[in-house]
C-alpha cells in the first residue's frame, strides 16, 4: 500500500530524516515511536506530501506520491495533524463536510446525496451526529478532535495519518478512538499510520511499530519486539519495566521512579499481628509486593492489609467475593488494598513466628485445620464441593525479591506444607491416603522489596530454607493445635 523507500530530508536543506526505508500494508495499525525531535512529525509530513523529501521515494500503490494531484492525494490520504485547528466558525457538521472536498466534482463542485450520506454515517461512528449543529469554537479540546477526525473520515481515504490523536482525549475517549480505528481497519481495511508518544496505547493497538532515534529507524518490527526494555531504555533514556497486560496479548512499559533516599525502610513483625472477633488482621505501614490466591487481592500486586477471615463451617455464598468485600469495608479494612482469605479454623489456634538469618527475616503466620484433607495424587476421587480453605500460608518476607523468587516461594512453601502434612500422617478420609493438603487452602507470598535482593527462592537457597523452615514448623504447631482442640471437644461431646 505504501512503501518508503530510502527517504532523507528535513528542513533548509538539513536532513532530519536519514535514509528511511519501510512499508505499510493495507489494513494495518501502524505506529510511529521515538523520542522528542527524533523526527516522527517530519516523517508523517512526507507521507502527506506537505513536506518535499531530499533522496529517496515514497510510491502508495506502485505510484510516486509527486506523480499524485493535491486532488487525488486527498482521495487516498487524510491527515488528523496534532494542531487541527480552524479560525473560522463554522458548525461542526460544516467542518466534517469540508472532508468531502476531495470527491465533489463538476465546476460548481456540488453537494451530493452521497456526502450528505458519507458526513452522516461518519459524525454518527465518531458520535459527534448530537453536536452537528454546535458552533466549533464552543467545543472542548476533545470533542474538536473527534470532529476535525470525522472530517478526516468523510475524506473516505484509504491511509489515514494521524499524529498524537489523544492529545486532547480523555481517557475512555482514548480508548473509544483506538477502539474505533481498530475497528475500521479491519472491517474497512483502512490504513492507519499514527505517532504516539504513549507506549502503552501502541503496544495495545498497533500491529507495528517503528521506532526513531536521531532520525534514522531503530527497530520496525511487532510491538512486542519493539517494546523491549534495553531498546526502550536506550532510545528514551529512561528506567522502564516491561510487564505484560492483564487481560490481553500486549506488551506494556511502566515508568521506574527513582527510589528515593528517605524511603521507609519497615520490617513486618509480629507486633503488627493483630486479632479481633472474626478475624486476623496484618495492617503494613506501607504497601508490599504480593503473589496471592486469596479470595480478595489474588493474584500480583501491592497490598496493605491482610485479612484471615474465620467462617462457619457450613459458609455457603454464592457471591463469596462479594460478601468478603463487605465483611473487610464493615471492618474497616479497603477491599482495593487488601488480600482477604477465609479459614474455618478457630483463631486462636493460629501459629506464626519471625525468622531471621543474615541479611534478611521473614515473618510466618499459618492457620490449619485438617478437616477437608485432600491426596493430590488421588483428587480425581473427590466430589467437587467448596469448604472454606483450612491451611491459609502466609509468608511476610524482609526482602528485595524477584519474580521469579516469588513464584519459587510458593513452590518452596507448598513442598514444607506437604511435608508437615505427611510427617504428622495427616489422612484424606476419602481415599484413606496421606493428604498433601486441605481442598481450598490459600497462600501469600508479601515483600517489602526494600534490602537484600532475594533472587530465588528454591528449597536450598538461603530464602528457600528459610521458608521451608518457617513454613514447615508453623504448619506442624498449627495443625497440632487444631487437632488437640478436635479432640478436647469429642471428649466433652
Ligand atoms: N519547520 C521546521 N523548521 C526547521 N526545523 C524543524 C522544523 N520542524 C521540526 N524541525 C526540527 O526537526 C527535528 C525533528 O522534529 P519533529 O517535529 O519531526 O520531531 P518529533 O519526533 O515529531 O518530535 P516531538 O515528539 O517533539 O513532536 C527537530 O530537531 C526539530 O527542531
Amino acid at each position: 500500500m505504501l512503501s518508503v523507500q530510502h527517504v532523507s530530508g528535513g528542513y533548509s536543506g538539513k536532513a532530519v530524516l536519514k535514509d528511511i526505508t519501510f512499508g505499510v500494508e493495507k489494513g494495518e495499525l501502524f505506529g510511529i515511536l521515538g523520542p522528542n525531535g527524533s523526527g516522527k512529525t517530519t516523517l508523517l509530513k512526507m507521507l502527506s506530501g506537505i513536506l518535499p523529501f531530499q533522496a529517496g521515494e515514497i510510491l502508495i500503490d506502485d505510484k510516486r506520491l509527486k506523480e499524485y494531484s493535491p486532488k487525488q492525494l486527498a482521495q487516498k490520504v487524510a491527515v488528523l495533524s496534532q494542531h487541527s485547528s480552524q479560525s473560522f466558525s463554522y458548525t461542526v457538521k460544516e467542518t466534517v463536510s469540508l472532508g468531502r472536498y476531495a470527491h465533489q466534482r463538476g465546476l460548481f463542485q456540488t453537494w451530493s446525496d452521497e456526502d450528505e450520506a458519507v458526513v452522516q454515517r461518519v459524525m454518527q461512528h465518531i458520535g459527534v451526529s448530537t453536536l452537528q449543529n454546535k458552533n466549533i469554537q464552543e467545543l472542548s479540546g476533545g470533542e474538536k478532535q473527534r470532529v476535525f477526525l470525522a472530517q478526516a473520515l468523510a475524506q473516505e481515504p484509504e491511509i489515514l495519518l494521524l499524529d498524537e490523536p489523544t492529545n486532547h482525549l480523555d481517557l475512555s475517549y482514548q480508548k473509544e478512538l483506538f477502539d474505533l480505528l481498530k475497528q475500521w481497519t479491519t472491517e474497512n481495511h483502512l490504513t492507519v499510520i499514527s505517532i504516539f508518544h504513549d507506549l502503552n496505547l501502541a503496544g495495545l493497538y498497533c500491529d507495528r511499530l517503528l521506532l526513531l532515534e536521531k532520525g534514522v529507524i531503530k527497530v520496525n518490527r511487532e510491538p512486542n519486539e519493539v517494546l523491549r526494555e534495553e531498546t526502550i531504555r536506550a532510545v528514551y533514556r529512561t528506567n522502564i519495566h516491561k510487564f505484560p497486560h492483564p487481560k490481553v496479548a500486549a506488551p506494556q512499559m511502566a515508568l521506574l521512579p527513582e527510589r528515593q533516599k528517605s524511603a521507609q525502610l519497615v520490617v513486618i513483625q509480629e507486633g503488627m499481628l493483630q486479632q479481633a472477633d472474626e478475624l486476623i488482621f496484618l495492617k503494613s505501614p506501607v504497601p508490599l509486593r504480593t503473589m496471592s490466591s486469596g479470595v480478595i487481592g489474588s493474584g500480583t500486586g501491592w497490598y496493605q492489609a491482610f485479612v484471615n477471615r474465620h467462617v462457619d463451617k457450613d459458609y455457603n455464598c454464592s457471591d463469596f467475593r462479594q460478601d468478603m468485600a463487605d465483611f473487610l469495608r464493615k471492618n474497616g479494612f479497603e477491599p482495593s488494598e487488601t488480600v482477604g482469605m477465609m479459614t474455618a479454623v478457630t483463631l486462636e489456634d493460629v501459629e506464626y513466628q519471625v525468622f531471621e538469618t543474615d541479611g534478611f527475616s521473614l515473618f510466618a503466620v499459618v492457620t490449619a485445620g485438617v478437616g477437608n484433607a485432600v491426596d493430590a495424587s488421588k483428587s480425581e476421587l473427590h466430589t467437587f464441593e467448596i469448604v472454606p480453605g483450612t491451611i491459609n500460608t502466609w509468608v511476610f518476607v524482609n526482602g528485595d525479591l524477584s519474580e521469579e523468587a516469588f513464584i519459587q516461594s510458593i513452590m518452596t512453601a507448598t513442598e514444607a506444607k506437604v511435608k508437615a502434612l505427611h510427617d504428622l500422617q495427616v489422612v484424606d478420609e476419602v481415599t484413606g491416603t496421606i493428604a498433601t493438603g486441605t481442598s481450598t487452602d490459600s497462600i501469600l507470598v508479601a515483600a517489602t522489596q526494600t534490602g537484600m535482593a532475594l533472587d530465588f527462592a528454591g528449597t536450598i537457597t538461603p530464602l528457600g530454607k528459610m521458608i521451608s523452615k518457617a513454613v514447615y514448623q508453623c504448619t506442624i504447631k498449627a495443625i497440632q493445635k487444631s487437632q488437640k482442640r478436635k479432640k478436647a471437644c469429642s471428649a466433652i461431646i
